[in-house]
């Protein structure tokens, strides 16, 4: 489990201290100055190569002597016994090796979008990441997912264009697909010599290097290339194309940095060529750091070709931990420095890095951990004055302070059931683990039947934790039936009125309450419902009660009153209440909460079930049996686009409808096609397939 161990200090001056002090417990080959370190993570979507990549990058930098292969199970990063089995990333592996005088901690997160949170949580202890693409496909649908989640996290990137040597492997239509679907600048700080078969090495734009590997490079392990200057002799073609290509980066560069402007436009002005490398590579820093744009680079990882470079431009371009705006320090009893499944015991962390503690039983993914209230406090006032002197209220500095990992509602759940009820225990601590590590997992018990309820992300997801439950706990579960997460909402508005009395011992619990509940209008979901008061309600309230009054009307939109699915998209007006002074809050809740059953039963309710955004990838050949498939899984076609000799179908689809779609898409396309499902948005079911879910939810069909 890796924790985000980042510490806001109180002043400067005690952070430089503590870090002497530091300094001074190290072991001589840990101490790395902080500009040396580069917390990097790498990311994409799923097959695109980044394991094979991170494989490549362990093996140049000398911590691994044989190179491991993602389809014989054998790399370092994969090293779950269910990723090395299926050839995917499920969870993130962080690995520690050096560069050319740099340490770089890299980790290697999953591509598939069931394991999208796992993806954001190392996010946000990385300042910076490689995103890695298929050159034949270019942007793919969870690319685009990872690249705005790093956006949030204001991560600085470099794309790596992996796959060159593969048939149709393009550059140019990547780095265009780049351009278009990421909204970004790339800035080309290569070209490639070759293309698909013929692809061999890649002319350095800003150096003007050419840098050559072995024909053999996929049979040796590409330690060996070539690195000379091109010259025109060469191939006038190609240096062409770069001189091209490095006057284009110039007057992107001048563009977007005023201190490169000045430099071209004064004393280089005259000749673009003079421009020394170091300057570029600066201006090339500096717009990369202040995401302005993104250096591109590319290669071929499973060939050997084009990862030494990547590494290069990794500690070149990216940011050290003192370059992005937080300053964490950490200093706990038992620290481990990871290498994949592997861990050395370190004495102790300085600023900047990344490292393992063990044996935190409350702490869960997404916490902060900090030294003391007073310095939490401390770093909080300090984060209000950093955010331009606004005041903020307490509850703002709050979630500043938690600003956690932003985990999406599960739209899968299923039953699992122990061997035996002698298992039930071990079950439940199992669940409670995972959950700690894997905040998109949820737990939940049903409350009409007690059984165990697990929600989850995806079909795969579900699987995965199946799995490692047998694996990791030694515990044979049983899974029911996989279930669609539906939603409620109402259709009309209406009211209602309760009251309880009720006298416990010698006190008498008296409330009455009336609300009126309304469909809210509105393109965005909103799962909880927009609470108002009658202005002569408001005005008598006291706070505490408001809150035993919203906890009442929050707690029954939990379980709707149709199905039990959370109601979203409500409106409610408290129009009166009275409560006698001897009332307790929870039974004001009690009390609101049973009008509101009411009041939502009489509003007429409607189902709403979770809409994918589905994106297929397919040859021409197939295009027709895959449309034919999807029109009969209620499938709505958005767009189909050319991408090399493929077609890209943009479509949405009930997620009700994508069960089992892999194994059926692999047959009707021969195994040629791939896709990818995301979450959209809830769309209402009609009144046919409202009742026919109900009548199969009762067991009458
Ligand atoms: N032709 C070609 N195939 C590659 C290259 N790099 C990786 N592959 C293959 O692509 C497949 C996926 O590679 P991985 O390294 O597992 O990709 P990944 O992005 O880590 O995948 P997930 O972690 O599951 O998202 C494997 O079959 C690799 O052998 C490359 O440069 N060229």
């Amino acid at each position: 489990m890796y924790f985000s161990i980042r510490l806001h200090t109180i002043s400067d001056i005690q952070q430089r201290k503590n870090i002497t002090h530091l300094v001074c417990y190290s072991h001589k080959s840990n101490v790395f100055a902080l500009r040396r370190i580069r917390n990097i993570g790498i990311m994409a979507h799923i097959d695109a190569g980044k394991t094979t990549t991170t494989e490549r990058m362990l093996y140049y930098s000398g911590y691994i002597r044989t190179l491991g292969d993602v389809d014989d199970g054998d790399t370092v990063t994969d090293f779950m016994v269910q990723e090395r089995e299926r050839g995917i990333t499920i969870q993130s592996a962080a690995v520690t090796f050096d560069w050319k005088d740099y340490r770089i901690n890299l980790i290697d997160t999953p591509g598939h979008v069931d394991f999208t949170v796992e993806v954001e949580r190392c996010l946000r202890v990385l300042d910076g990441a490689v995103a890695v693409f298929d050159a034949s496909a270019g942007v793919e649908a969870q690319t685009l997912t990872v690249w705005r989640q790093a956006d949030k996290h204001q991560i600085p990137r470099i794309c790596f264009l992996n796959k060159m040597d593969k048939n149709r492997a393009s550059f140019t239509y990547a780095v265009e697909s780049i351009e278009l679907k990421l909204k970004t600048k790339p800035l080309l700080l290569q070209v490639p010599i070759g293309e698909a078969r013929t692809f061999r090495g890649l002319v350095d734009v800003v150096t003007k290097e050419q840098i050559i590997w072995k024909a053999t490079s996929d049979l040796d392990d590409g330690k060996n290339f070539e690195q000379k200057l091109l010259l025109e002799a060469d191939d006038p073609n190609l240096f062409q194309e770069v001189q091209d290509a490095r006057n284009t980066l110039i007057e992107q560069l001048a563009d977007l940095d005023d201190e490169f402007a000045e430099l071209v436009l004064g004393e280089y002005s005259e000749n673009f060529d003079l421009i020394p490398a170091a300057k570029l590579q600066s201006a090339i820093r500096r717009v990369t750091l202040a995401q302005k744009a993104v250096p591109v680079l590319c290669g071929s990882a499973l060939k050997n070709k084009g990862v030494q470079p990547l590494l290069d431009a990794i500690t070149m371009y990216l940011p050290a931990p003192n370059e992005r705006s937080y300053e964490f320090l950490e200093r706990m009893s038992r620290l481990l420095l990871p290498f994949a499944d592997q861990q050395t015991e370190i004495p102790s962390l300085m600023a900047g890095n990344i490292a393992l503690t063990v044996g935190l039983k409350q702490s869960a993914t997404g916490d902060t951990i900090v030294s003391s209230k007073a310095s939490a406090v401390a770093a909080a006032r300090r984060a209000g004055r950093d955010a331009g002197g606004e005041k903020r209220s307490t509850s703002d500095v709050e979630s500043l302070l938690l600003a956690g990992v932003e985990v999406p509602d599960p739209v899968f759940f299923c039953t699992i059931e122990p061997p035996s009820v002698a298992k039930q225990q071990d079950l439940d601590n199992a669940l409670s683990c995972l959950q700690r590590e894997d905040p998109s997992l949820k737990v939940k018990i049903d409350p009409d039947t007690g059984q165990t309820i697990l929600c989850g992300m995806g079909e795969l997801h579900i699987e995965i934790i199946h799995d490692r439950i047998k694996r990791e706990y030694g515990i044979e579960t049983y899974l029911g039936p996989l279930q669609i997460a539906y939603r409620e909402t109402i259709l009309n508005a209406a009211q209602a009125t309760d009251i309880l009395d009720k006298t416990v011992g010698d006190k008498r619990h008296f409330v009455t309450s009336e609300l009126e509940v309304r469909p809210r209008l509105g393109e965005r979901a909103v799962t909880k419902p927009i609470i108002e008061y009658a202005v002569d309600v408001i005005e008598v309230l006291p706070k505490e009660l408001q809150g035993a009054v919203e906890n009442g009307i929050m707690n029954s939109c939990i379980q709707g009153p149709l199905l039990g699915f959370p109601v979203q998209d409500i409106d409610v007006t408290v129009q009166s209440l009275t409560v006698h002074p001897d009332t307790s809050h929870t039974m004001v809740s009690a009390c609101v909460s049973r009008c509101m059953q009411k009041a939502l039963k009489k509003a007429g309710i409607q189902i709403l079930e979770p809409l994918m955004n589905l994106e297929i990838t397919v040859s021409e050949d197939h295009l027709s049996a895959a449309l034919a498939d999807l029109a009969q899984r209620r499938g709505s076609i958005q767009e189909i686009q050319s991408r090399q000799d493929n077609r890209v179908v943009v479509a949405a689809v009930p997620l009700a409808e994508t069960m089992g779609y892999s194994t059926v898409l692999r047959s009707l396309s021969s195994g040629s096609a791939t896709f990818s499902l995301e979450l959209a948005s809830y769309q209402a079911l009609n009144s046919q397939e409202q009742s026919a879910l109900l009548q199969r939810r009762m067991g009458l069909v």
